[in-house]
């Protein structure tokens, strides 16, 4: 196996949203890229993206040597991963398809490289049945556009070598991304099943005609998302609880946990769980004080609002 660190050479299997998404960050990493899709077309649709990524990409900075002339555009899958150092496999979500897929990219990768699949939920389980050789088969779940968005949620399946999983998380956080291993299978992961459990509220409520697709989206851009962007649910809230922190918030608002805001069961709110969330903020927190973490969450918020336009030129929010 290539030490992830030395890998130069990447196939990308699917060149969609996704794919073409990843062949962008790649190539901005400064490594060689081959891609594979069947669709007629694809190409020229593959190099648009890449051309339209590419202005972002280099003001936030290339690596050393990196081109979108490094891009070579297979004829057949076979091709594409001949010389592959890793694989990342960006086809629909469509389980059937996913597990040929991968069987066959098993069949013609050489041997000992790590093939990861972009799948937004499917369990590598249920994915590695056909393949001949499913230890090297991972989930590397990236968020939209991989380009820019740095998360990449990494797990195996129950036939996955633990050491593919680790190798690709290495791999991933060479690349410049953000990695999430997980040691379990959790179904959506852990971004995708957060992201679910607001989007099914979402869409209850526009179907009940209790908020508009508008209210919606205002309600989290001009709302939790700025706080999102800097500090993650479990901090956020934990300053909700002033000098208390989570200690404090938990026993102010937990019992609203069972007020019927949401249509999804509410956790029992149980010791081991009060204790698993108060230890983890004070763990995330690293010796930063409430104050420390406040002063943090507010420059970042002025940041996210200058970064996305919203910030005049006197400094103040529009
Ligand atoms: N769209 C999103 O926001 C995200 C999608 N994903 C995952 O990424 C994967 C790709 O999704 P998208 O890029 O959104 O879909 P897409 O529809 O934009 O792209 C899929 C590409 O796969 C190609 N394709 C069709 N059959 C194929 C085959 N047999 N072998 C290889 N390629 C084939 C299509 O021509 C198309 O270009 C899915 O597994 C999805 O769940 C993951 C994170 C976010
Ligand atoms: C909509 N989606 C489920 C495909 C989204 C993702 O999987 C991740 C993302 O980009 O938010």
């Amino acid at each position: 196996m290539t030490p992830p660190e030395n890998v130069r050479r990447v196939a990308c299997v699917g060149a969609g949203v996704i794919g073409g998404g990843w062949v962008a960050h790649f190539l901005a990493r400064g490594y060689d890229v081959t891609a594979w899709d069947p669709a007629p077309g694809a190409a020229q649709k593959l190099r648009r993206l890449v051309d339209a990524a590419w202005p972002a990409l280099t003001s936030l900075g290339l690596a050393e040597g990196a081109s979108a002339d490094r891009l070579t555009v297979a004829a057949t899958l076979e091709q594409a991963v001949a010389d592959a150092e890793f694989v990342q496999e960006s086809a629909p979500e469509k389980l059937d398809l996913k597990r040929d897929l991968l069987a066959r990219l098993d069949a013609a990768t050489p041997p000992g490289v790590v093939i990861a699949s972009s799948t937004s939920g499917y369990p590598m389980t249920d994915m590695q049945t056909t393949a001949a050789d499913p230890s090297r088969l991972v989930v590397g779940h990236p968020f939209n556009p991989p380009y820019l968005i740095p998360l990449v949620e990494v797990v195996g399946g129950e036939r996955t070598d633990a050491a593919a999983v680790a190798w690709a998380a290495r791999f991933y956080e060479s690349a410049g991304k953000s990695v999430i291993t997980m040691d379990n299978e959790v179904p959506g992961f852990i971004a995708n099943r957060l992201q679910e459990a607001l989007w099914r509220e979402a869409l209850h409520m526009v179907a009940n005609g209790e908020a508009t697709v508008r209210d919606i989206d205002l309600s989290i851009t001009e709302g939790p998302g700025l706080r999102w962007a800097v500090m993650g649910p479990m901090l956020t809230f934990a300053l909700a609880g002033g000098e208390g922190g989570m200690a404090h918030m938990l026993d102010h608002f937990g019992p609203s946990l069972k007020s019927p805001w949401t249509r999804l069961e509410a956790p029992e709110l149980d010791t081991e769980l009060y204790d698993a969330v108060v230890t983890g903020c004070d763990e995330a927190a690293g010796g930063r004080t409430i104050a420390d973490l406040v002063a943090e969450r507010d420059q970042g918020v002025i940041e996210v609002l200058r970064a996305t336009g919203r910030l005049g030129r006197e400094g103040g929010a529009r």
